[in-house]
């Protein structure tokens, strides 16, 4: 039992007939990213908060296979699990999805190790285009499905800082952070790159992947499309001889 009275194994609060309840949902957009070559061999995953709940997939499980019985719940304001599937570790990324909750206000963050995203933090390594620190392109029309701060939705905020999608004319920057050897070890260095970037959607791990977050999973899925399309635009550009900005 829970501080808040769960039985940690309870079923009820990850079964459910609507394919729209978040532990659903986890297991079918994993099924999804296998396909992108997103959660290849285990890495990657994606976690949902929903009411006062986050949703997280276990650790080093082929997440294209995960059923809702899989799935770790966390109360949000205690940090404390309320569901936890015995013989299951919460996911490694769990910190990570956690920063994008507090820090961005965010419902659902994914971490795809999509090739494309590993490429461009190589590019950008090598000096082959843009700076070290972080990937930069414009003028290309899918920048348009990428909202400023990931999960803006109006055109003016408080204080007259622009919400909403880049336009077409805007450069798209997302920060480029180095890796780590334990997937833990990457909040410090991801919450200073949100706090540093606060027009960024996502932050690139460099020679790893990418987290990408929204209001919710229609807008954190539909920006991993756009970035990761944005990603492999820039990689054949560069085989090309063209430059991104
Ligand atoms: C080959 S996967 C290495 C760990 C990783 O980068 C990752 O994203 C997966 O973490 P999880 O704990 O969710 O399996
Ligand atoms: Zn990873």
């Amino acid at each position: 039992m829970t501080s808040t009275g769960h039985d940690v194994n309870s079923d009820a609060l990850v079964q459910s007939p609507d394919s729209k309840h978040p532990a659903n949902l986890i297991c079918s957009l994993c099924r999804q990213f296998y396909g992108h070559g997103w959660v290849t061999g285990t890495g990657g995953g994606v976690s949902i908060r929903h009411d006062k709940h986050i949703f997280l997939a276990p650790s080093g499980v082929e997440k294209e296979l995960m059923q809702p019985e899989h799935i770790f719940v966390m109360d949000y304001a205690s940090r404390e699990y309320i569901r936890r599937p015995l013989a299951l570790k919460s996911s490694a990324c769990t910190p990570l999805f956690l920063a994008a909750f507090t820090l961005r206000g965010a419902g659902c963050c994914i971490h795809t190790h999509s090739q494309w995203a590993v490429l461009v933090t190589l590019l950008c390594e090598a000096g082959m285009q843009g700076r070290k620190g972080v990937f930069e392109i414009s003028q290309i029309e899918q920048i348009k499905g990428i909202s400023r701060g990931g999960t803006g939705s109006t055109e003016i905020a408080e204080g007259g800082r622009k919400l909403g999608n880049l336009s077409y004319f805007d450069t798209m920057r997302i920060p480029i952070i180095e890796n780590t050897a334990h997937e833990e070890d990457l909040k410090e260095s991801l919450e200073k790159a949100m706090l540093e970037w606060p027009e960024t959607c996502a932050v690139l791990v460099r020679r790893h992947g990418v987290y990408v977050w929204g209001k919710d999973v229609t807008q954190a899925k539909t920006q991993a499309e756009s970035l990761d399309y944005l990603f492999q635009l820039a990689v054949e550009m560069h085989k090309l001889g063209l430059k991104w900005t």
